[in-house]
Order: C-alpha cells, then structure tokens, then sequence
C-alpha cells in the first residue's frame, strides 16, 4: 500500500455544508499522514494542509508528555433528541455544540443547547461554536440567551469573523470567547494577536502546516489551546493527539471526538473517545477498510491532481 489511497467516507449528518468527507492517505518512512483540505480551499490554502501530511509521513512528531486527552463530543445541527443521544452515547463529559447554522433559528439553538445540558448533568461542560456567524450585536444577545439555555456556557467559539469583533464581544459577555478561523485561516497564524481578543485558542494541526509548526503557533499566542480536528480519519486524528499530547498545557477537552461524525474509519483500531477521552497513538489503513472506502475513478483522480498542484 505504498500508492496514497483516495478516501470518500459518508457523514453520519450534514457538518459545515457537506455529507461525504474526501481526502489523501500518504504513506512515508515515518508513517501515514492524511491531506483532506476542504472543498473550499484554493491551492495556497491547502499548502500546509500537505505540509501537515508530509511531516506525519516523512518526520513523525516531537515525543509527548501526556498519554491521554480529554475530548469534547461533537454535535451537528440536529434536532435537540438526537442531540442528547449522540451526547449520553459519547461517554464525553464535554460537549460542543454547532450554533447559527443560516438554516435555523437561534430557538432551535437554544433547545438543542439545553437537550445537551440535560445529557451531560450539571457537572459536563457545554461549549458552542458560531463558526463566525454573527455580528457583534447578535453575537451578545445570542450567548447571554444560549448561556441561559445551557446554564453556563464554558466558552463561545469564533462567535463574528474579525478579531476587533471578538474583542468587542468578549468586553460585553462573561462568556469566554474562544479564537479558530481567526487564527487558523490568518495570513501569518504567528502574528495574530489573539490574546485580549479570546481566553482560548482553538489550534488545528492540517491549517496550520504541522505538529511543530502548530506548537509554535500555540506558544506564540499565549493563549490555553483546545486542539481540534478538522473530522479527519484516525491518520489525521492521530497528528492532533500528537500535538494534544506535546503542549505544555493542556487545561480544555480538546475537539478530537470527532470519529463518531464519520459513518466508518479506515482503521478497526479507531481512534474513538472512551469515557472520554484518547489515547495519544498513531493510526494506519487497513488493507480491507481502506478498499472498502476507496473514492471511485473521477475523485480519485482530482484528488491526486489536487496533491500534485498542491505540492509543485
Ligand atoms: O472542535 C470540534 O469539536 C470538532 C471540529 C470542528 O468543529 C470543525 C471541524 C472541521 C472544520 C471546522 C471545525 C470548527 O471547529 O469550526
Ligand atoms: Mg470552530
């Protein structure tokens, strides 16, 4: 299995517009590394998507200094009875749940909130994500109501797009105020002067180029970092423990819970959370899974094309 193997595995729900997530696994000396960029990202902003794979594939990562991670559970825009069965199933004392979906009301937010709220007890912490949906304005009233509707919300990720926006929004809520596409799909992610603007730094190994590229970008900000996946296979989930498990810190369940969002894997020792948490281990196809979920002839090629203007 030396060839890089072209994935196409169906979501169980609609995540961030899509239903099947595609991508690359690689094969190198040091191991397999995986580029899954998104549909939407030009050549320049899958750069270090590849860089990410090739370092897993060719250099492997920095030795941890922990050998498990807390994780959050994952919860897409459903309704708020499935939403407390994917929590109370997930064994995860963390949850994060997907707001301001343009689909839905911030209603339907608030009940699905509160289902989690119910699943996970007064002890489990509920943590949301607006993926930047809002202005500063909509941002304040909708934490104070999803704060409401959780009973105390850990933190609001990326709740408007620009870091003055965050910082606004972080002045007016007690809410904690958690930074990712601010720092994730910034120009230069060792530049971005996030600390005044978020409490918490969401860091993604894929964007950010690497393990050790991500370390500096988490040094760097001077932020507690939560390290979240970017609903990878257990390959790509697999960097993500490594830089969970490399940090200095690591005080918030991290995002890596993110399996159960994936149909099937393309390992049968799958990187899925026990009572919550993963162990910090590499992952490699499997010869049968990974036939089982090969993409067919027309996306194997354009993703084989993408690797190649990707990597010139
Ligand atoms: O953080 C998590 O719990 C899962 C990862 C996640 O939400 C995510 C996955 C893919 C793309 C974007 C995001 C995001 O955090 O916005
Ligand atoms: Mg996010």
């Amino acid at each position: 299995m030396d060839e890089p193997l072209v994935y196409a595995i169906p979501l169980r729900n609609r995540f961030r517009g899509i239903t099947v997530r595609e991508g690359v696994l690689l094969r190198g000396p040091a191991g397999w590394g995986e580029f899954c960029p998104f549909a939407d990202y030009d050549d320049r902003e899958s750069a270090p998507w590849l860089e990410a794979a090739l370092e897993a594939a060719h250099r492997g990562w920095p030795a941890p200094v922990r050998r498990r991670v807390e994780v959050n559970t994952t919860v897409p825009v459903v309704e708020p009875e499935k939403a407390h069965r994917m929590v109370a199933e997930s064994g995860c004392r963390t949850a994060k749940v997907k707001v301001a979906d343009p689909r839905t009301s911030i209603q339907d937010d608030c009940e699905r909130v509160a289902a989690v709220r119910d699943a996970l007890g007064p002890r489990g912490a509920v943590r949301v994500d607006a993926n930047a949906a809002w202005d500063v304005d909509t941002a304040v009233a909708a934490i104070r109501e999803l704060d409401r509707a959780a009973n105390g919300l850990e933190y609001v990720e990326q709740p408007c797009p620009s870091i003055e926006e965050l910082a606004a929004v972080r002045k007016k809520v007690e809410v904690r105020v958690a930074a990712d596409e601010s720092i994730r799909r910034a120009e230069d992610p060792l530049k971005v002067a996030v600390a005044g603007a978020a409490d918490v730094a969401v860091i993604k190994v894929a964007p950010l180029g690497g393990v050790r590229r991500a370390l500096e970008v988490a040094e760097a900000c001077g932020l507690p970092c939560v390290v979240s996946s970017a609903v990878e296979t257990s390959v790509g989930l697999a960097a993500g423990l490594a830089l969970a498990g490399a940090l200095p810190e690591l005080d918030f369940a991290c995002g890596l819970g993110t399996m159960s969002l994936l149909v099937k894997d393309i390992s049968s020792r799958t990187l899925s959370p026990v009572d919550g948490y993963l162990p910090v281990l590499t992952a490699a196809p499997e010869p049968d899974l990974a036939h089982e979920h090969a993409a067919d002839e027309v996306t194997t090629r354009a993703w084989l094309e993408r690797l190649k203007r990707v990597g010139g």
